[in-house]
């Protein structure tokens, strides 16, 4: 699908379409000049342009199919034409105002204006390895959002073992004790709800046809198919848990595991063994949630997974539950849980300050917010530094690790806290 560029409406032609590195984004008073450098200008109508290569990313305005996210446009140059590519992961919604700026050759950071400290940085990947798979995949141009999230949130944790070793008991204890801190992956699954589950609680219960059509839109971060159903992580899943400050808790089986190895999202890997297969088999009968049909094919695949717990690079930890309670201690432990942790502590510490009104600009890895506070913050709390040397994992998740801090603007250098 293509336009010709002169039949978009779009504000070129103003004096304000601007290429990458002719002027910073916003105006940015009280910054030496090489701070300035590298952001694209603030187009009319919010919107800006990046060019990567030989093709011209356009982020702003509202998305053509839905008006509740941002749009994304591309002009490649070298057929002439816009290409309204497929937009993937989860996106934002429209921004007031902001500016763009292209890292590594691969994605584009935006920051937003108007913005609280923890959703001011989105990643627009443009030509990351997940974006190139897609593209494969989808045949057509594919960029993937993916949100900045602040702080050094700690890694997911993926929990896999046989059906009836106890992963779901050990992950309701840790939740239980730790409430603020986890927050569980929901699975979408084909299967039959159990008795005792809770739509949207323990799964996403849907209709294959429904699953197969949202796999092949990109909404997951893994599938798999599990004794006859299918399972899978939707990114949303996770991003709900990461918003909330919370560690995310999945429980997904050792295909999941693989290919969450494989993906952007850094984890740590646990593997929960039986303390042997005549124990794992009274487990399931015990549990009675199961028909004999279906206890058997959990058993046969019970076998396969407990060999592929030792698959080179795949698990990080293997566990054997066979008293519940020394399994729970050992888990905890090994999550640096140790006595004395808070149990009402947030996994992540939350920014509180708000750039009410903000310009951005770069040098090096570093990226300044200056923000209008009120009048009596003035003083202190007017410049933030984006310390982009730490980001991690990226589409299809989070952008994780970046660090804000504020900064002393009349320092020479922009160090961080610790330096
Ligand atoms: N790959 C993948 N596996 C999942 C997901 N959700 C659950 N599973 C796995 O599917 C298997 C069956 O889960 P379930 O039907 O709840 O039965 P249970 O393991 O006996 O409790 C387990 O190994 C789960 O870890 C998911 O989102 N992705
Ligand atoms: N260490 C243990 N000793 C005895 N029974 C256990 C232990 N851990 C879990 N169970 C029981 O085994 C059954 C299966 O546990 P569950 O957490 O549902 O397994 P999974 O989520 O791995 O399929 C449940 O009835 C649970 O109460």
């Amino acid at each position: 699908m293509g336009f010709k560029k002169d039949g978009l409406n779009l504000s070129c032609g103003t004096g304000t379409h601007t290429s990458m590195g002719e002027a910073p984004a916003f105006v940015v008073d009280d910054l030496p000049e090489s701070f300035s450098n590298g952001f694209d200008m603030k187009l009319k109508a919010n919107r800006t342009h990046t060019i990567v290569g030989n093709k011209e990313y356009v982020i702003g305005g509202i998305d053509d199919e839905s008006t509740s996210t941002i749009g994304v446009r591309i002009f490649d140059n070298s057929i002439g034409e816009w290409v309204i590519p497929t937009v993937l992961g989860t996106k934002p919604k429209p921004f007031e105002g902001h500016s763009a700026k292209l890292l590594k050759e691969d994605r584009i950071l935006v920051v937003k204006e108007n913005s609280n400290l923890d959703d001011c940085a989105w990643f627009l990947e443009v030509d990351t390895q997940f974006v190139r798979d897609q593209k494969k995949n989808f045949e057509t141009e594919v960029v993937a959002w993916s949100k900045g999230v602040i702080g050094d949130t700690e890694k997911p944790i993926v929990i896999s073992g046989p059906s009836g070793v106890g992963k779901g008991t050990l992950i309701s204890k840790l939740m239980k004790e730790f409430p603020a801190m986890f927050g569980f992956s929901v699975s979408h699954t084909t299967r039959a709800p159990r008795e005792k589950e809770t739509i949207g609680v323990h799964y996403h219960f849907t209709e294959r046809s429904v699953m197969e059509e949202e796999i092949k839109a990109g909404k997951f971060l893994e599938f798999a198919s599990v004794h006859g159903n299918l399972y899978g992580t939707s990114i949303e899943a996770v991003d709900v848990v990461a918003d909330a400050g919370k560690r995310c808790i999945l429980d997904i089986d050792v295909q999941g595991a693989r290919s969450v190895r494989a993906s952007s999202l850094e984890a740590i890997f646990i593997f929960i063994c039986p303390p042997s297969f005549e124990e794992l088999e009274e487990r399931l009968r015990a549990r009675g949630t199961e028909t004999e049909e279906q206890i058997q094919k959990r058993l046969r695949n019970a076998r396969a997974e407990l060999e592929q717990r030792n698959s080179p690079g795949l698990f990080d930890h293997i566990l054997v539950n066979d008293n519940l309670d020394t399994c729970y201690q050992s888990l905890k432990k090994l999550l640096g849980l140790n006595e004395g942790v808070d149990t009402t502590q947030k996994s992540t510490h939350k920014m509180t300050d708000l750039p009410i009104d903000h310009s951005a600009s770069n040098i090096d890895q570093k990226i300044l917010i200056n923000c209008s506070m009120a009048e009596q913050e003035k003083e202190t709390r007017n410049l933030f530094v984006l310390d982009l040397s730490s980001i991690k994992g990226g589409a299809p998740a989070r952008t994780r690790g970046l660090k804000i801090y504020a900064a002393d603007p009349s320092a020479d250098c922009i160090n961080g806290p610790n330096s």
